[in-house]
């Protein structure tokens, strides 16, 4: 039983009994409530000091399983900065994450006290390249033929100054005060080098905040990342890493593709639609996130599957039909988007959807052909809007003593 839970319990018994001298309390002249002890100062608990090693193979924040809170920013490089500033920046930024993704201050840096106390609370920080820097720092040459710049689909209502940028950091961790610290960190470190070209915020569900953890949901209510590769799978690596030896160029050995989408959901239109209308449109029950075609949440979906009256159990336009891998040729991605909620626009809708993070080894046989798919056919499409648009190149990870990019760069 963890701290928490033997708080809720003690308070749960408490309330109990209080409840049976209530009226006592009542007739004494103060509330029951009031007769509750507070709950004991919870320690730091494993949330807290959970810590995801920053060196290894791939970078941190891909494969880990997602944390609650999101920053994602692109920066751009300053005017003269080139090779060598882009050279220290990464160097600068490898020393200072892999220190606070431990827990510790990052090395010669004020120390803020931000996030003192916090722990690394899972703390990840994922870096990428994005095409524009490569010309901007005299890497032509090393500039991956992935990295063309992404088809305009139709339907895209892209805000170009919240698209693209040189250089992607992706900060997810369990504290919002650690992720902020984070991303400051980073923008303080990279003064005279790289500046905010944009900045987005997500959340996901807190750790701990369901006795039955599955998979989260997005704010359409739907469970949002069944059907995604999942790294006990043979061909998982395959499928979001370039593998190290064909890598082309040979600095993306061991790297992967993000493509970054801020898609806005059109919630007061679907909050309009009958949960069978929400339903047909993704091809899922909405309560177990189990396919049209039966079963329970990891049931394979069967796209094939037939009602009594012969319509097909997922219809033809239904999300998941139109972006299984089955539909695409085997194309597939793992997508680990977050939530975001920005307000309400002048309308009074709330400017709410996903911020849709999706690792691949290729985006041209991942990605591209997906969206392709889903511009034209996806019943969901009605419901939502690309608003942003990024593709950044996301190199292995750092070798102890090393810096990410390191291959790239040297
Ligand atoms: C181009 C890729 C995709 C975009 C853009 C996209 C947007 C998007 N998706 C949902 C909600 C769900 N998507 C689900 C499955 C799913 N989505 C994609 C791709 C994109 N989604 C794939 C490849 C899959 C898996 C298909 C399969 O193999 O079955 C689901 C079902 C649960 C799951 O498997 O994750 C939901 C729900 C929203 C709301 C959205 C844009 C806002
Ligand atoms: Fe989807």
């Amino acid at each position: 039983m963890t701290n928490h839970q033997a708080g809720h319990l003690s308070r749960r018994s408490l309330l109990g009994a209080a409840g049976i001298t209530g009226a006592v309390a009542a007739a004494a002249g103060f509330g029951a409530g009031e007769l509750v002890e507070p709950k004991a100062p919870t320690a730091l608990t494993t949330v807290g000091g959970d810590a995801v090693p920053f060196h290894g193979t791939h970078q941190a924040g891909i494969v880990e399983p997602m944390q609650s809170v999101l920053h994602t920013a692109a920066f751009d490089l300053t005017p003269g900065t080139g090779r060598p500033g882009l050279t220290a920046l990464m160097k600068r930024w490898s020393v200072v994450v892999a220190a606070l993704t431990q827990g510790q201050p990052a090395p010669g840096a004020r120390e803020d006290h931000v996030a003192t106390d916090a722990g690394p609370n899972s703390l990840t920080v994922t870096f990428g390249f994005g095409a524009s820097v490569f010309a901007k720092a005299g890497l032509q040459a090393r500039l991956p033929e992935a990295l063309a710049p992404l088809p305009a689909f139709p339907e895209d209502q892209l805000d170009r100054a919240r698209s693209d940028g040189d250089l992607w950091v992706q900060v997810c961790a369990n504290d919002p005060l650690v992720a902020f610290h984070a991303l400051r960190t980073l923008q303080r470190e990279a003064a005279g080098k790289a500046t905010v070209r944009w900045q987005m915020n997500g959340f996901s569900r807190s750790p701990g905040a369901t006795a039955h953890p599955h998979t989260g949901r997005n704010l359409m209510g739907q469970i949002d990342g069944t059907n995604n590769p999942k790294p006990g799978d043979e061909d998982f690596a395959a499928k979001v890493f370039v593998p190290a030896a064909q890598a082309a160029p040979a600095w993306m050995a061991n790297g992967s593709y993000v493509v970054f989408r801020r898609i806005r959901m059109l919630l007061d239109s679907w909050d309009r639609q009958s949960l069978t209308v929400q339903e047909r449109v993704i091809g899922r029950h909405q309560a177990s996130g189990a396919p049209l075609s039966g079963g329970t949440e990891t049931t394979p979906v069967d796209l094939e599957k037939q009602n009594p009256d012969g319509s097909l159990a997922i219809p033809g336009d239904a999300h998941v039909r139109v972006a299984a891998p089955a539909s695409n040729q085997g194309a597939a991605m793992l997508r680990r988007g977050y939530s975001y909620h920005d307000g309400f626009r002048p309308d009074g809708a709330p400017d709410a959807g996903l911020l849709f993070i999706a690792f691949q080894a290729d985006p041209l046989t991942g990605f591209v052909p997906v969206q392709r798919k889903l511009a034209r056919g996806d019943a969901l499409s009605r419901f939502v809007v690309h608003e942003s648009s990024a593709l950044f190149a996301v190199p292995g990870g750092a070798a102890e003593g090393g810096y990410v990019g390191q291959a790239l760069l040297e």
